[in-house]
């Protein structure tokens, strides 16, 4: 099997890579029970990386435990004494909550060198363990409420967030500020993560403000920023508020990265939110009309009632949490400290109900299928029998000389003969 029929089915792909019959691949991945292992006693003990993901597959809780340790000892005996000391050091550092290692660990993670990435990875697997070391001594409950928040430009996300940050951390929480903006790598520059927009809220040493810079595709928002949440956790901050503009695509991987998306709109008609996707305000487990005071009150509340019926016609996303419309001024701080009663409101209704570890693992899990598609194509892209061949297929198409259907055909057949 090769790797064109992986773009076709991705399981079929994963099965050939740990040469497991494919009936057995497809009743482990749906029923949820594991088989028992077949492979040679020996790979338990000291197994190579293609052994021990089999192993991880079709193990047990326990055998399951020891491959990931293993995987991780391979990892680690992999590393240099310079790149151990390296990343032992931003490990303590992170854990010990040292903002510099926690700025360093979220480049390393942000690197497209390949080297760093490994390393990357070595240093995130031991914060995941951390993670869930914590988590157990806290009976299993998260530690941490992530929160993505999305509004087009102008809503007053920055004041809100400034406003909204200084109360969190007053009250003893550390919160950390992802700003993605996949229109960074155009721009030059991170127009949200610019700490301008926060002046006093970067500035207090419970709040960590940093730009998510992306490779400018979904696939690249989704893992820089879901590794960033990890380190950003790892270093004891317990809110995470991710922030992006409402008016692309890249809210929608927030969304599916956080435990509550909130949608901040401003009190204008039409016109003004014309930008904003009808499909993002679905995605809303809050939906806060910003900058109710003075004159703007009255087109608040107006905004706020058509909002609310708005919200009753679509379809809920939970069973136990209706998605709600508020009111607020981050420049009268008036409804602030309300739609933080709320949102802690939602996220012990979602924890008492178990939706919210259920989100976290489909998350987790959404996540990996991602990345594999985002290389998978990428491979694809730029292999080199089949890069010069793409903008040709492209013109045909687009000339209606042929069909999609064939000139994909046709590009996955020459891809499949060099592989
Ligand atoms: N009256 C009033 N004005 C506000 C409030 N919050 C923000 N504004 C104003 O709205 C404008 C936009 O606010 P920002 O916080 O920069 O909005 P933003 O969503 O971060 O905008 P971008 O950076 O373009 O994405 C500014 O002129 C703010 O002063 C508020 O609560 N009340």
């Amino acid at each position: 099997m090769s790797i064109p029929a992986l773009l076709l089915h991705p399981y079929q792909w994963l099965l050939n890579s740990l040469r497991v019959p494919s009936r057995r691949l497809h009743s482990i991945l749906h029923s949820g029970r594991h088989p028992a292992p077949r492979a040679p006693r020996a790979a338990l003990w000291k197994p190579s990386g293609h052994h021990c993901t089999k192993w991880m597959l079709l193990s047990g809780g326990r055998r399951n435990a020891l491959c990931i340790q293993a995987t991780l000892r391979d990892h680690t005996e992999g590393l240099s004494d310079k790149e151990q000391r390296f990343v032992d050091k931003l490990y303590t550092g992170l854990v010990s909550g040292q903002r510099a290692c926690l700025a360093e660990a979220i480049t390393l993670v942000e690197s497209t060198h390949s080297r760093k990435k490994e390393l990357a990875q070595v240093l995130l697997q031991r914060v995941l363990v951390h993670r869930r070391e914590q988590e157990r001594l806290n009976q299993g409950k998260p530690l941490t409420f992530r929160v993505g928040l999305s509004g087009p430009p102008g809503a007053g996300k920055s004041t809100f967030i400034e406003y909204f940050g200084k109360m969190l951390t007053d009250r003893g929480h550390r919160l950390s500020v992802l700003a993605v903006d996949p229109s960074s790598c155009t721009s030059g520059g991170s127009l949200l993560g610019d700490k301008t927009r926060m002046i006093e809220l970067s500035r207090d040493m419970n709040a960590y403000i940093r730009p998510s810079p992306t490779s400018g595709t979904l696939g690249g928002v989704t893992r820089t920023t879901n590794e960033a949440i990890l380190l950003c956790e790892g270093g004891g901050y317990d809110v995470i508020l991710i922030e992006t503009v409402g008016v692309g695509q890249s809210e929608f991987a927030v969304a599916d990265m956080v435990d509550m998306f909130v949608l901040l709109l401003p009190p204008a008609g039409g016109d003004e939110l014309q930008g904003i996707k009808r499909g993002i305000i679905e995605m809303a487990d809050l939906v806060a009309i910003t900058k109710s005071d003075g004159d703007l009150v009255v087109p608040a509340r107006r905004i706020q009632a058509e909002y609310v019926s708005a919200l009753k016609l679509l379809r809920r996303r939970s069973g136990v949490w209706r998605p709600k419309v508020i009111r607020i001024s981050a420049r009268s701080g008036e409804g602030v400290s309300e739609m933080w009663d709320t949102m802690r409101e939602f996220q012990r209704v979602m924890l008492a109900s178990g939706e919210l570890s259920t989100k976290r693992q489909q998350q987790q899990k959404v996540w990996m299928w991602n990345l594999i598609q985002e290389n998978i194509l990428q491979h694809f892209k730029t292999h080199p029998s089949i890069q010069e061949q793409i903008p040709l297929m492209e013109r045909k198409v687009l000339s209606g000389a042929l069909s999609p259907g064939l000139a994909a055909d046709l590009l996955l057949k020459a891809f499949r003969s060099k592989h």
